[in-house]
């Protein structure tokens, strides 16, 4: 569902990415993960359609991100995917209900799901509170609401667990991984930690000269 055809990246004349071919399925979670510098932030944002690769294809369900433009690029973005990154972190002055139905309502959906989904992430009651009102897992629970709600084909996420306790960082994942399974989503997740890794299908670790699956679980 996700095709990343021979991906050329580089910045300054240094090569980051280097002919990085890779499938993802439908309904797979797969943790990336290297060296810091090895380029995992890049291929999450030229996935997202946030940067262009030099050279290569990006191909969702069969269409090619990197030929759209920007306004199609945008347009795709909002509708098949989701994001759980710090760049698009929860706004401060919505509410929480209002931070999850976004999506929807940039998508001109209907937006009662947005209660929905803050019930299934365990906030159920608390649409109304602010962001200041929350803790650090609370706030990532939300991103991961918002990340589901529109249900997009593919979820990315970078470091979702990053700045959690290990007990608050094993539930998040728990829950992404559940919210996942039941939408049928693909994930694809860059992360440092082994423990976040272990919950995905897949690891994938990204070196020097491409992509090289590390294990499969
Ligand atoms: N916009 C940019 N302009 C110039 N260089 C960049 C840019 N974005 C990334 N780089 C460089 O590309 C390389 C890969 O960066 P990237 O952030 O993708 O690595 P990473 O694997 O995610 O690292 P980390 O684990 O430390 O977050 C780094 O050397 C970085 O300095």
């Amino acid at each position: 569902m996700l095709e990343l055809r021979d991906l050329r990246k580089s910045y300054g004349g240094r090569d980051v990415l280097r002919g990085l071919s890779h499938t993802f399925r439908a309904g797979e979670f797969v943790a990336i993960m290297g060296e810091s510098g090895v380029g995992k932030s890049t291929l999450l944002n030229l996935i997202a359609g946030l940067d262009r690769p030099d050279s290569g294809e990006i191909v969702l369900d069969g269409q090619s991100i990197t030929a759209l433009d920007d306004r199609a690029a945008t347009r795709l973005r909002r509708a098949r995917m989701g994001f759980v990154f710090q760049a698009f972190h929860v706004l401060p002055h919505l509410t929480l209900e209002q931070n999850v139905a976004l999506p929807l309502l940039l998508n001109r959906m209907p937006t009662q799901r947005a209660a929905e989904m803050l019930d299934a992430v365990g906030l159920g009651g608390r649409g109304g509170d602010f962001p200041s009102q929350l803790s650090g897992g609370e706030l990532q629970r939300v991103a991961i609401a918002r990340a589901l709600v529109h249900r997009p084909a593919l979820v990315l996420a970078d470091e979702p667990t990053g700045n959690l306790d290990p007990e608050t960082a094993e539930s998040i994942l728990t829950l992404l991984r559940n919210e996942l399974k039941a939408s049928h989503a693909c994930a694809v997740m860059v992360t440092h930690s082994h423990a976040a890794a272990e919950k995905a299908d897949q690891t994938i670790v990204l070196t020097r000269t491409g992509l090289a699956n590390a294990c499969v679980a």
